[in-house]
């Protein structure tokens, strides 16, 4: 080896070394607590600082100092962080969302602090630990990943370790302490993170912003590492830092020399952006797409008094009205997050990326040196740089349709970073560029004033983005993402629409916070600054426009008096806490000052009570449609004290499986109850739904229409009549379906029939394979073999929202409402995304189900199961659907609420729509049924009418 090469090698070592070294941390923190430590750079900067107070500015000896510094602080930090942050988050359910926010403001908190106490300038002085000896630098990683493993398989600690990994719960039922294993994993995952930082500090700069993120960079190394493996993570690093270090030998030349370059020179970025992109998610417990937040509710008055702040820099003259020329700007940029993560619930660590990218398109154009295009004056290339900058959304936005959590979160700044350095920090990008204001509005009050109107005009993009359709699409998807989709929201298209609107916000707010510098400066977009804004965003209530503009007034107001970092550590200790307040800052703040006034805490009702309550004055004291009816009423309260067990499940062949327990058996034929009927139930839904026996079995649609067609819910049935075609028209079919999990095979070659004007329902034993074929039917799930047709068409490969849209809807055997939206927006949800849009869907679903009381004005939050399946179903029946797959509808219901879901469902049939229940009650199904398929084992075993085959009597 020639001794460039050599020394090239050793040099990468060392670099990878570090790398290593962080690798382990964040490893070995989230498999012992499930967090992804976005803190562990800021912690690695505070050590190195710590170090260097000690050794530099008070003299110690530099053994002490060292120790001091990673044997007592940085553990400290970590168990400071495990007991008062992370573990009453666990306690709250360690909803991965959550512990992100707070790990962000652990990160933002230190960094704000540490620019508090020494400062934004870099140091130069930082101690040398460890000489530039890569050899002992290497051992160190070694050794300490060895160390790791080696505790990990052979002491008890570590089988502690892998059972909290496995299933917390049944680790902690099993007598595992779990807060004391979280405990050592942030302690030690600390210390990694300390050593890391006075390793480093003397080769790079130590400033409160660099180093936390050139460690943060090198995260890489665990997310390729699974976040499991220490062996890989170490290789990894190893070999990223060998790399980058062989490549500065190379010399490029022509047009892609500077790219080259900077490719070389950020190795670990590229990886990052592998890893986080082409890698599929990390980790388990990151795919909970649960939302960051609730939605806040704006103070009463709130509103003028901003509209008066926000005026009032008009009046300000010199450094203050200077000053104040970056607050609306900030503001549109923090209205992108509004949107994609307040209202959209969609991670967004980039959002500096795109307000960068809108300055430097801006200044580009201005300057006439964008490719291919003319020097445009600067109004119009702010707009263009809107427009130009707007499809980039999609980088963040095509990660964020396979991904959620933690893995959402890498890859959004995955991507902030490699635009930051790949665009922002080279030279053939941004040399020489200056940036003007606008014509006429040179002077600060003019532009102020020019920032105030597009300010507006960015309200009122964000209003339409947050009401109305677009809105409504948002907040389902925020709430329950396969909820969204199952009421025929296109997923993949919104997430984008999302992300590429909220890229043109953040370039219109960052070309605007470029022509107030009149500078594109690279460092206002530096990837801190997206986890410092993601932060602000979250904490000031993350769907709340105003809580944008009240973050942006803070983060410029308080950082501009005192020294720098006053704003990031405000924020970042309300980041921390900020899981602790699911409901939102201002009812946390109202709630508290509630407790102050005992006297008027009736008036703070939880949304819970305050809807069972208004539920009461719904109903009017008459039962909903699901409600039970008084005679039932009685005699589930006092008698059994709930509804009779349902007979077990036939697990064989007709004959032989029914209970013997009694039932209620199949009745006679009975009067076809017409559409009609149904209407009626909109009034006086319990007393006029058919409450006779079982109606005779629909014909199959086309066959002829009973009585009573023409009148409806019943322009839904005329649509459907008319769309309703052949014989099969509105058939969901099912032909040799096969699905295997591993060597598992879950379905065998599975064929039934859903006809129109016919309730069929699936029964079976657990594990049958009755939900695994739902799946396949509802189009969240792709059989290995077989086929599903719809009115004769193959829609085997089709997505599940795409299914709704044919007519094809679904409810959820675990509820899968949208509880930020009210009872109503959740129902016209349905309708708007559904098979045809049809404004009166939704009401007449309201009516139907008896949710058109003053329930329907209720957030779906806290409302009881009862009524919240009314709600799913609701929604599914907005959308007009030919088809209805229902999970397990009965799950939590009463005796009367199920009677009366029986009754809806039986009226749905004989309206023509086809039904597929699946479900353990086999007295609901013995009720309601034609036809009964029995799984057992992935396979079909018996079919029939439901009195034969449910009835071992009946002889079928
Ligand atoms: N994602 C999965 N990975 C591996 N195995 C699975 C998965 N989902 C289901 N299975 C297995 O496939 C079989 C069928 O499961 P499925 O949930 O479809 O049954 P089921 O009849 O709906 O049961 P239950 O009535 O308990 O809901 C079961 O043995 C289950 O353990």
């Amino acid at each position: 080896m020639s001794s460039l090469t050599y020394d090239l090698t050793l040099a990468g070592l060392s670099i990878g070394s570090a790398a290593a070294l962080t690798g382990i941390g964040l490893i070995v923190t989230h498999r012992a607590t499930g967090v992804l430590n976005f803190a562990h750079g800021a912690i690695a900067m505070v050590c190195a600082y710590l170090l260097r107070q000690f050794t530099v500015e008070w003299g110690w000896p530099l053994a002490l100092g060292a120790s001091v510094t990673l044997l007592l602080v940085a553990p400290a930090i970590g168990l400071v962080l495990e007991r008062f942050v992370f573990r009453p988050l666990s306690l709250l359910g360690g909803d991965p969302a959550r512990t992100l926010v707070a790990s962000i403001g652990v990160f933002v908190l230190l960094v704000g602090g540490a620019a508090l106490v020494w400062g934004t300038g870099a140091r130069t002085d930082a101690p040398t630990l460890v000489p530039a000896d890569p050899w002992r630098q290497l051992a160190v990683a070694v050794a300490l990943a060895a160390g790791v493993g080696a505790v990990t398989r052979r002491t008890r600690f570590g089988t502690e370790l892998r059972a909290v990994v496995d299933d917390r719960p049944l680790a902690v039922l099993g007598g595992v302490d779990a807060d004391r294993v979280a405990a050592a994993g942030w302690a030690f995952g600390s210390f990694t993170a300390g050593l890391t930082g006075v390793l480093l500090a003397p080769y790079v700069r130590l400033d409160p912003y660099g180093l936390p993120l050139l460690v943060i960079e090198v995260m890489a190394v665990a997310v390729a590492a699974r976040m499991r493996s220490l062996p890989v993570a170490v290789v990894v690093a190893l070999g990223i830092g060998v790399a980058q270090s062989q490549l500065t030998r190379l010399h490029p030349s022509g047009w892609a020399e500077p790219l080259l370059l900077a490719v070389g020179a950020n190795l670990f970025v590229v990886a990052l952006l592998v890893a986080a992109l082409v890698l599929p998610g990390i980790g388990t417990r990151d795919a909970l797409p649960r939302p960051v937040t609730v939605r806040a509710a704006t103070p009463p008055g709130a509103w003028p008094v901003a509209v008066v702040l926000f005026l009032l820099p008009l009046g300000f003259a010199g450094s203050d009205l200077h000053t104040s020329v970056q607050v609306p700007a900030l503001g549109v940029v923090l209205l992108s997050l509004v949107v994609v993560t307040g209202r959209g619930g969609q991670i967004s660590l980039g959002q500096a990326a795109y307000a960068g990218l809108g300055a430097l398109f801006t200044a580009l154009l201005a300057a006439g040196r964008f490719p291919g295009l003319p020097r445009l004056p600067e109004l119009a290339a702010l707009a263009v740089a809107v427009l130009l900058v707007a499809p980039l959304g999609v980088l963040t936005g095509w990660p964020a349709i396979g991904r959620h959590g933690l893995a959402l979160a890498v890859a959004t700044f995955a991507v902030g970073v490699g635009v930051s350095r790949f665009v922002f920090e080279q030279p053939y990008a941004v040399a020489g560029l200056s940036l003007d204001r606008p014509a006429g509005f040179g002077g600060d009050r003019a532009y102020y004033v020019l920032e105030l109107v597009l300010l507006a005009a960015a309200l009122l993009a964000a209003h339409t983005l947050r009401r109305g359709r677009p809105g409504r699409a948002l907040a389902a998807l925020r709430d329950h993402e396969a909820g969204a989709s199952a009421a025929g929201v296109r997923v993949p298209a919104l997430k984008l629409t999302a992300f590429v609107a909220g890229a043109a916000l953040a370039a219109l707010g960052g070309g605007m916070l470029g022509m107030g510098l009149r500078a594109f400066d690279a460092t206002e977009y530096d990837p801190v600054r997206s986890l410092l804004w993601f932060a602000a965003v979250v904490v000031l209530g993350a769907d709340s426009v105003l809580g944008a503009l009240v973050a942006a007034a803070l983060l410029v107001g308080l950082d501009a008096g005192a020294r720098g970092g006053v704003a990031a550590a405000l924020i970042g200790l309300l980041a921390v806490l900020v899981g602790r307040f699911p409901e939102g800052p201002y009812e946390a703040l109202r709630a508290a000052v509630s407790r102050l006034r005992p006297e008027r805490r009736a008036t703070l009702t939880p949304v819970g009570l305050g809807a069972r309550r208004h539920l009461r004055t719904a109903t009017g004291g008459r039962p909903g449609p699901l409600a039970p009816p008084p005679a039932v009423e009685a005699v589930a309260t006092t008698g059994t004290g709930g509804r009779p067990r349902p007979h077990p499940v036939p697990a064989a062949p007709p004959g032989t499986g029914r209970g013997s327990g009694p039932h209620p058996r199949p009745t006679p034929a009975a009067p076809r109850t017409g559409p009609d009927t149904v209407r009626e139930t909109g009034s006086h839904p319990a007393r006029s739904l058919p409450t006779g026996p079982r109606p005779e079995p629909a014909p199959p649609a086309g066959a002829g229409r009973p009585p009573g067609t023409g009148g409806g819910p019943s322009r839904r049935g005329k649509a459907g009549a008319a769309l309703r075609g052949g014989a099969d028209a509105g058939t969901l079919v099912a032909r040799g379906l096969r699905v295997a999990y591993g060597g598992f095979t879950a379905l065998d070659g599975v064929t039934l029939d859903v006809p129109p004007g016919r309730v069929t329902a699936v029964v079976g034993p657990n594990g049958a394979g009755k939900s695994t074929l739902f799946h396949c039917l509802a189009g969240t799930l792709r059989p290995s073999g077989g086929r599903v047709l719809f009115a004769g068409r193959d829609v085997t490969r089709l997505a599940a929202h795409a299914r709704t849209r044919l007519g094809i809807a679904r409810t959820f055997q675990q509820l899968a409402v949208f509880p930020s939206l009210t009872v109503a927006e959740n129902v016209r949800v349905g309708a708007e995304q559904g098979r045809i849009a049809d404004p009166g869907a939704a009401e007449r679903a309201l009516r139907l189900l008896g949710l058109d009381g003053p329930v329907r004005s209720l957030p779906a939050a806290g409302l009881p199961t009862g009524t919240l399946r009314r709600v799913e179903l609701a929604r599914a029946l907005a959308g007009s659907p030919r088809v209805l797959l229902l999970d397990e509808p009965a799950a939590g219901l009463d005796t009367g609420e199920v009677s009366a879901l029986a009754r809806v469902l039986r009226a749905l049939a004989a309206d023509g729509t086809a039904l597929l229940v699946v479900e353990h009650d086999l007295d609901l199904v013995a009720d309601l049924a034609h036809t009964v398929h029995v799984m057992t084992a992935g396979r079909i075993v018996a079919s029939g009418p439901a009195d034969r085959v449910l009835d071992p009597g009946s002889g079928g």
